[in-house]
């Protein structure tokens, strides 16, 4: 049985991140930081001005049971219910993949794009497809005011929690969810198609890292035999609702380089840009017919 928590804010983080370090949680000073603050409604700042401040009564048995649910294995954002993405706060459920930082390398990539045909056009369409927590299009929509986007997902729960962050970040008037399998209910053309499709490949999935494997939807995981499923269904029949010139944007994994260029080199797609993620692993191919 662990020691009651301190309710004074500096022994309160203290006896979290000793907690987690005890459970072997692999960064424990970040983990209990974000745990403490979220459910004590303090900052960081506070922690250091006022370590001896008291936190609220409600907050001491909430930090409890989230740093047993962190040391039992949840990823902390799960039990936060949010997580940072391209400067925005996105909120999660059970069918929405955590947004990683590869797919801002998504992000960074299309957006030049999305700023040059909005700047000529005064407008830019983007198809989203498997928008999750509606992660690519969001930040495009928040960094480009003319920009619009259509966010597809196969998953009624993922859109219900992309439809609520568009409307939480106030972007809700120039994104729309659409509940279809890939295209089937697309219609119209999009200057940018873009996609973090899921790519591991079946037999895989059991020899995913815990968390991702027990708290991650698999259908957000789940790529087929190949992994590469998806990136046929998407290359067979974007050229139907792109616009002339338009590009095509996917996140792949960091060994699919050439296998995902094959499938699209096939449907007579150029590859135009290959971008690295943070630990320098090809992550993001950008293709034009
Ligand atoms: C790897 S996740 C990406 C989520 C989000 N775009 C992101 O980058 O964080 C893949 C998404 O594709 C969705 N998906 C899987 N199969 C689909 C299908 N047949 N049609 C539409 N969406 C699908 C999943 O529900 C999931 O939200």
């Amino acid at each position: 049985m662990a020691d009651p928590l301190p309710a004074a804010l500096g022994p309160l983080l203290k006896a979290a991140r000793e907690r987690l370090a005890a459970a072997g949680i692999a960064d424990p000073a970040l983990d209990s930081r974000l745990i403490v603050e979220h459910f004590s409604g303090t900052t960081r700042t506070q922690a250091i001005a006022e370590p001896g401040q008291q936190v609220g009564d409600a907050a001491l048995p909430a930090i409890e049971l989230a740093l047993r649910r962190r040391v039992a294995g949840e990823p902390v954002h799960r039990i936060l219910g949010y997580r940072e993405f391209y400067g925005l706060r996105l909120s999660l459920s059970p069918e929405t993949l955590e947004p990683r930082p590869d797919t801002e390398t998504l992000v960074d990539a299309v957006l030049p794009f999305v700023r040059t045909i909005a700047e000529r056009q005064g407008e830019c369409r983007i198809l989203d497809l498997g928008t999750g927590t509606g992660a690519i299009a969001l930040p495009l929509l928040s960094a480009v005011p003319v920009a619009t986007a259509t966010g597809v997902d196969i998953s009624p729960d993922a859109l219900a929690t992309a439809a609520g962050n568009a409307r939480n970040l106030g972007l809700d008037g120039r994104f729309k969810a659409l509940h279809s399998n890939w295209f089937e209910k697309v219609s119209g053309r999009y200057h940018v198609i873009a996609s973090n499709p899921p790519y591991i490949p079946s037999r895989e999935i059991g020899n995913l890292q815990d968390e991702v494997r027990d708290f991650d939807p698999h259908r957000a995981l789940d790529g087929g035999v190949d992994g590469l499923d998806p990136y046929r269904v998407i290359v067979a029949e974007a050229a139907g609702f792109l616009e002339t010139q338009g590009k095509v944007a996917v996140e792949i994994g960091h060994t699919q380089k050439d296998e995902v260029t094959g499938i699209f080199a096939a449907a007579g797609y150029r590859l135009v840009g290959v971008h690295s993620d943070l630990g320098g692993n090809d992550r993001v191919l950008v293709f034009e017919r």
